[in-house]
């Protein structure tokens, strides 16, 4: 049986409802990084056992927040010794402008994910973006590197966008289906 974690950070509880769906699509664990940027004992030990990791954070000022932040500079023990090498990696982020500049959170994760010598997995979506295009179709913020989100600014967490969430749901699934396939 394969093991995905999906490791996040969510100021105001938005990113938390699409790592949810990431993690229903992947039948993973959530493991939530604290206001302080700080993860517990026993999450490390998730994802150190973990064959896919799964990286979220909403985007803060054009990347990814603090506390991720302080969690990826933490994670360099397993860079060290090279832990997480050979891993499968994905991310997501949710941000309240429809571009906001979430693709340089993605590629924030994607590097990471490089340092650990990880596989990246994108969307493995099309863009929905015909005239005849929805705001709550799948994928249509429109995002091949990682699972996009956008949120007003004055939505509360309990109006994430329904198409968004779906995007999520199925770029877990797609992560836990490639894992399954190279292990
Ligand atoms: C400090 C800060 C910086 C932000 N920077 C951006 C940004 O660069 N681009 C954007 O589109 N939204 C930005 N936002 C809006 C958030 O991404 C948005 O409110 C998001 O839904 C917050 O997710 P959360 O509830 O999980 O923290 C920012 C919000 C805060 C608090």
């Amino acid at each position: 049986m394969t093991k995905i974690a999906v490791v996040f950070h969510s100021g105001y509880g938005h990113t938390v409802k699409q790592a949810e769906a990431v993690a229903k699509g992947a039948n993973a664990t959530l493991v939530a990084i604290d206001a302080e940027g700080n993860l517990t004992d026993a999450h490390w030990v998730t994802l150190n056992e973990a064959d896919a990791i799964v990286f979220g954070s909403p985007t803060y000022m054009g990347t990814v927040s603090w506390q991720f932040k302080k969690f990826a500079d933490t994670s360099s023990k397993q860079w060290f010794s090279q832990q997480w090498k050979d891993k499968v990696f994905g991310g997501f982020t949710n941000s309240a402008t429809m571009n906001g500049d979430k693709h340089s959170t993605l590629h924030y994760f994607f590097t990471l994910a490089m340092q650990h010598n990880g596989i990246w997995v994108g969307t493995g979506l099309m863009p929905s973006n015909s005239k005849a295009a929805k705001r709550d179709d799948i994928n249509y913020v429109g995002s091949s590197a990682g699972a996009m989100m956008q949120t007003p600014s004055d939505a509360s967490a309990d109006e994430v966008n329904a198409g968004d969430l779906e995007t999520a749901r199925l770029y877990g699934q797609r992560i836990a289906e490639i894992t399954k396939r190279l292990k």
